[in-house]
């Protein structure tokens, strides 16, 4: 019988990657096991299909774009709002919603060595991403009467310490049971010719597949079985790395089920036309995204009769789906997305190769193409300033800075609001946690309580 080593040169050369067991004699028997461990768990007929496709991806097809009709949550009568909202109320309260996390990122673009949802903007408090969405979470939970389930779509790379920082911090509150971790698929970086990239001698360069893969990955993990055990009908999906997000937010909810929709998009007006955010539109009538790296320039700027951005839904990537929908979605083959990009690997010496033009391509597959599949899309468009704090690069635009800066101007607009005065809040800084506010309601009475904190409560 074949070694498992000659087991592995043997499909290798069927698929032209040899080069993988270059350095195996240079390594431990525990990492040579491991590095064949990770060769078997390759798919390489999918990685040579993707190779062959890595120049027709979604961004080269014919696209016939029309914008689409949005409702203005800022437009609706008190009567509306009331009535969305109240539905909203009654599905969070009937243990119909859960949340959905796509926190499988790393924030290496932070310079934050960790989980992305580890990330700490530099709030008073200090709190981490994930500690701000649990806190949302149980501030709606308590108030609906029962817990929200919690579905957090970590990947390979970081599902460790993602449940190692959860558990440290005692779920934040959040009872145990409502949690789950489920991991997303990775795929291998792949370079010009053809050949998998080496993270290192003992390492294939992997890269998580997109957060297109999170319905066939809570199909895979048991998190639909789970969803379906514990009655939810409707899932609020959401980006782990918006500072401000309303997690389940209940006027999107009831806007949604009102619609009679399968799946929803909440937008908000671009806030420049170059913004680095996918914009939701129709495609050949059928509901879509196109995204910033798809986007051709004269989409980016075209402008309507009256001067305005004609395509200004910004995906602020916070999607409810009703559960068929996610059911349907995990089967459907997703196309992926290429992506030509600067890959740290290893050269055929061994040598660590720090690629100064792109040298890899990587493939994604982008939860909005399910979008097509839904007869109809509820687009909600909401308040920039009260929802959008994206946290995406380490300076700049969307940086901790920004963020931080939007979620403490957003607060000081709360405490107004709720009628403290302008002096008292001069020169102070003052973040509410989202325990005891989710959206600025409650504060009236606590005012002075909250202005004798000296920064945080
Ligand atoms: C594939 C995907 O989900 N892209 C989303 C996502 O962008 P990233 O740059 O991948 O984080 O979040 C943006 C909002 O922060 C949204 O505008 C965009 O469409």
């Amino acid at each position: 019988m074949k070694s498992r080593k000659e087991q592995a040169e043997a499909l290798l050369r069927q698929y032209n990657q040899q080069h993988l067991l270059n350095f195996y004699h240079d390594l431990t028997a525990e990492a040579q096991e491991s590095l064949l461990d990770q060769i078997f768990s390759l798919d390489f007929e999918q990685v040579a299909a993707l190779f062959d496709q890595r120049t027709d991806s979604p961004a080269q097809m014919e696209n016939e774009l029309t914008p689409i009709e949005a409702g203005v949550w800022d437009e609706f009568s008190e009567e509306r709002k009331q009535q969305e909202e109240e539905a909203g109320w009654q599905a969070l309260r009937s243990g119909r919603v859960a949340a959905l996390v796509v926190a499988g990122g790393q924030g290496s673009r932070l310079g934050h060595d960790g989980p992305k949802g580890t990330f700490n903007i530099g709030l008073p408090s200090g709190k981490s991403l994930f500690q701000l969405q649990a806190e949302r979470l149980l501030n709606l939970s308590s108030q609906a009467g029962r817990t929200i389930p919690w579905y957090v779509m970590t990947s390979p790379e970081n599902d460790g310490e993602t449940t190692e920082f959860f558990r440290k911090a005692d779920y934040f509150g959040y009872p145990r049971e409502a949690i789950f971790f489920f991991e997303q698929s990775v795929l291998p970086a792949i370079d010009a010719e053809g050949k998998i990239l080496l993270a290192d001698k003992d390492r294939i360069s992997l890269a998580p597949a997109g957060n297109g893969d999170c319905f066939a990955a809570i199909k895979r993990s048991g998190a639909l079985a789970d969803m379906k055990a514990r009655g939810v009908e409707w899932v609020f999906y959401y980006n782990v790395d918006n500072a401000l997000v309303k997690v389940a937010d209940p006027k999107f909810i009831g806007y949604t089920i009102s619609s009679g929709a399968s799946a929803a998009c909440k937008v908000v007006p671009k806030s420049h036309p170059e913004e680095k955010v996918g914009i939701v539109c129709l495609n050949r009538g059928r509901p879509a995204v196109i995204e910033y790296s798809d986007m051709p320039r004269e989409m980016m700027t075209a402008q309507n009769e009256e001067g305005r951005l004609l395509y200004d839904q910004a995906n602020i990537s916070m999607h409810l789906f009703r559960l068929d929908f996610v059911e349907k979605g995990a089967d459907y083959p997703l196309p992926y997305h290429a992506a030509h990009k600067k890959i740290a690997a290893i050269d055929e010496q061994g040598n660590p190769l720090k690629p100064s033009e792109p040298n890899a391509y990587k493939f994604e597959r982008f939860i909005f193409d399910l979008f097509p599949l839904a007869d109809k899309l509820a687009v909600l468009q909401v308040n920039r300033s009260e929802e959008f704090a994206p946290v995406k690069n380490k300076e700049g635009e969307d940086s901790p800075e920004t963020a931080r800066k939007l979620v403490l101007e957003l607060h000081r607009k709360w405490l107004l609001e709720a009628g403290a005065a302008e002096e008292l809040l001069e020169g102070r800084t003052v973040e509410i946690s989202p325990l005891i506010s989710y959206a600025g309601e409650g504060l009236h009475l606590r005012i002075s309580e909250l202005l004798e904190q000296e920064q945080s409560i």
